[in-house]
């Protein structure tokens, strides 16, 4: 079957690669799914030609200056990626989607805005693609090149998690009952690194896909029990409308309250088959009385739905992967938008089942993969990976080598330097960055020319390194702007004493998220409700929010409250409120505003953690947990591993001091 796809998709293109090798713009791919339809068009940055400006500056108008079309369409503001370079051009990929159900009124929109003058064809993947190919010929008079749903899937996988190291992600520590878990990046980034995996689209239904190679690949499995099942049995139990409702109503759920657990059975766990009494036994099970039909309330049905669909699909997605003999599953599908719940289930259900063989893995831009897949198909795909270079060069920094902290990812101007001032945005204090040289393993400065740090001209991007920052010897030093870093960033009054509120970074905001609406929104978060003394968002030089700022709250007590949450769904993103890396984590003695106290809980956090450089790819966090207390009877707290091409590391932490002293030497 995939083989037939894969050939007719082939001869497809071999027609089109004589004659069509760079397609004129605009450049758009599109997914017509069974439920969503997914959007993604590339915006050139602006060049000369006349006839290409116009262009732009009409799509523009439409589709990238707003976030909303008509009442159902939507850009995933969240998921721009700017500074993109594709087909030789640089530029911004944009993702939109609509519901498959408007596609008519899509169509009318289109013909409205005259899309057909703009081009008159439009690579296009799903099912939607051969329903509707009619209706865009007769209304539109535009056809589509239609592409093969899964191998389109694929090519947009690959090529995004191969080139954005940020792309995959993983839950080191997946529990479903805490909302707090860290996603760690998942570095695919080498081709090597790919193969093989089991891809898990979780889409209205589900296919489930084996890939070994670039293009060696076969549908292995799928289920209807999707994504649209979950949606449409939630209507149906709950009443509510939308996917959001949904998935808000199962995040405050009980689903303990409708299914039957295998300790309601039993009485506790059934030992012989290492079952454990809170498994589900029987989703929905209590359904069938009466009494229990009674009390289960919405948001109790909601949960349990998504729990009995998700662990249905991490189930039989275990079972593929056993029988495959692969222990990779990259999860992916419009189902797991903005749905963490699910992502811990599943994450949490590989591991537990696998007894830790199998990973899970997760991307970013789950639902866009299709479209972004067949927008790639536009020229030869033969040529595909020298023509499409995606250099997302973004700068992924830690604060310091002993932090053991996920990297973060920071955007270079448009010339392709690393401003100071940028830099001393998200780590106050930080004067410069030093980098491991991935040939010797030996640590280097990044060099600094006028205020800029600029890529060291041995690496081809920045993301083929992890940065640290540097501080002045005396640890949190005045930032480049010669402001200390307990001063305001907006209005450079000082906090005052250590009593003081700090400021605090808020990361991963939507990019149209203004100064009022941050206000706004913690105006309104119970415990915090108008305490906001300031809030600011960090720009580019163009005035562009860099998806990060500050808050500062007027008093303690609303500080810690709102640092207690550390998550918080401001617009379509989840964003993470915390004390910016500088203060939390360095090795210093003199954080001007840190008590004593902290001080010296800071130093002796850092001094119980050990950095192990030059690991190997296969080596586990669990491998090093049993290395240091089975063999060297030391109490671990806590392993982080960062997987990165050539240069993974870790950092662990032991229960003293004086156990991470023992190693010294060895
Ligand atoms: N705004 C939304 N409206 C409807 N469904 C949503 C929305 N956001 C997420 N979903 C979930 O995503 C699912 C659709 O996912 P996706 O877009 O990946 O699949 P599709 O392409 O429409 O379906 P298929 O691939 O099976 O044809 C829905 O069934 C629902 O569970
Ligand atoms: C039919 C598709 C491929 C459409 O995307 C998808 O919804 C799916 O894989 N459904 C599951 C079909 C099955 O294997 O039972």
């Amino acid at each position: 079957m995939a083989s037939r796809q894969l050939s007719e998709t082939k001869l497809r293109r071999r027609s089109m690669s004589t004659s069509y090798r760079l397609p004129p713009l605009p450049w758009f791919g599109m997914d017509i799914g069974g439920t969503l339809t997914k959007l993604v068009y590339f915006e050139p940055s602006l060049d000369n030609a006349e006839e290409e400006r116009e262009k732009v500056a009409h799509i523009r108008k439409y589709l990238t200056s707003n976030v909303a079309y008509g009442t159902t369409g939507l850009r995933d503001v969240y998921l721009e990626m700017p500074n993109v370079s594709f087909l030789g051009r640089s530029g911004t990929l944009h993702f939109i989607r609509f519901p498959t159900c408007s596609m008519s009124i899509f169509i009318d929109m289109a013909k409205d805005k005259n899309l057909k003058d703009l081009a008159d064809m439009i690579c296009a993947t799903g099912g939607g693609a051969y329903k509707f190919e009619s209706d865009f010929q007769s209304r539109l008079g535009m056809s589509l090149l239609k592409l093969d749903e899964l191998e389109c899937l694929l090519n947009g996988l690959i090529f995004l998690a191969e080139r954005h190291p940020l792309e995959c992600y993983y839950l080191p520590e997946p529990d479903p009952s805490r909302s707090d878990c860290v996603r760690q990046p998942y570095s695919l980034t080498r081709q090597s690194d790919c193969y093989p995996f089991l891809a898990v689209n979780i889409g209205s239904g589900v296919s489930i896909i084996a890939v070994r190679g670039p293009r060696d690949w076969n549908r292995v499995s799928g289920t209807s029990l999707g994504g649209g099942t979950f949606l449409g049995l939630c209507c149906l139990l709950t009443g509510c409308e939308t996917f959001e409702d949904a998935i808000a109503l199962a995040e405050r759920g009980d689903s303990n309250k409708v299914d039957k657990l295998v300790m309601d059975i039993y009485g506790g766990d059934y030992e012989l088959f290492g079952l454990r009494g809170d498994l589900v036994a029987s989703s929905f099970g209590h359904m069938m009385s009466v009494d229990k039909r009674a009390e289960a309330k919405p948001e109790d049905l909601a949960r349990a739905t998504l729990v009995m669909l998700t662990n249905n699909i991490g189930s039989i997605a275990r079972m593929c992967a056993s029988t495959q003999g692969i222990d990779r599953v990259i999860f992916t599908g419009n189902f797991l938008r903005c749905n963490e719940l699910s992502v811990r289930l599943l994450a949490h259900a590989m591991d537990y089942w696998s007894r830790g063989s199998i990973k899970a893995l997760f991307v970013q831009h789950e639902g866009y993969l299709g479209a972004l897949g067949s927008l790639m198909e536009l020229v030869d795909p033969d040529s595909i990976n020298n023509a499409y270079s995606i250099i997302m060069d973004c700068v992924p920094i830690i604060a310091n080598q002993s932090a053991g902290e996920l990297a973060h990812e920071v955007q270079p101007e448009s010339d392709g330097s690393l401003s100071l001032v940028s830099l001393a945005a998200e780590f106050p204090g930080a004067l410069g960055l030093q980098y491991r040289c991935p040939q010797t393993g030996s640590l280097l400065a990044v060099p600094l020319v006028d205020g800029s740090l600029r890529r060291p001209s041995e690496l081809a991007r920045w993301s083929d390194a992890v940065y640290f920052c540097t501080f002045s010897p005396s640890g949190i030093a005045a930032d480049s702007s010669g402001n200390d870093s307990n001063h305001c960033p907006e209005t450079g009054e000082r906090n005052g004493n250590s009593k003081d509120c700090e400021d605090l970074i808020v990361l991963g905001l939507p990019y149209d998220c203004q100064e009022q609406d941050l206000r706004a929104y913690f105006d309104s978060v119970s415990g915090v409700k108008d305490s906001l003394a300031m809030a600011q968002i960090k720009r580019d030089w163009t005035g562009t929010s860099r998806g990060f700022g500050f808050v500062r709250f007027s008093d303690m007590a609303s500080q810690e409250s709102a640092l207690a949450t550390r998550f918080y769904q401001i617009g379509r993103r989840c964003c993470e409120l915390k004390i910016p890396y500088s203060r939390q984590q360095l090795p210093v003695a003199a954080d001007s505003h840190g008590s004593e106290q902290q001080q010296q809980q800071q130093q002796q956090m850092l001094s119980r953690r050990v950095f192990i450089g030059g690991i190997t790819d296969k080596l586990s966090e669990q491998t090093l947990t049993e290395y240091f207390t089975k063999e060297l009877g030391l109490e671990v707290s806590e392993v982080f591993v960062s997987r990165r091409p050539d240069r993974s590391f870790a950092f662990v932490t032991f229960a003293s001091a004086e156990m991470a002293a023992q190693l010294i030497g060895r």
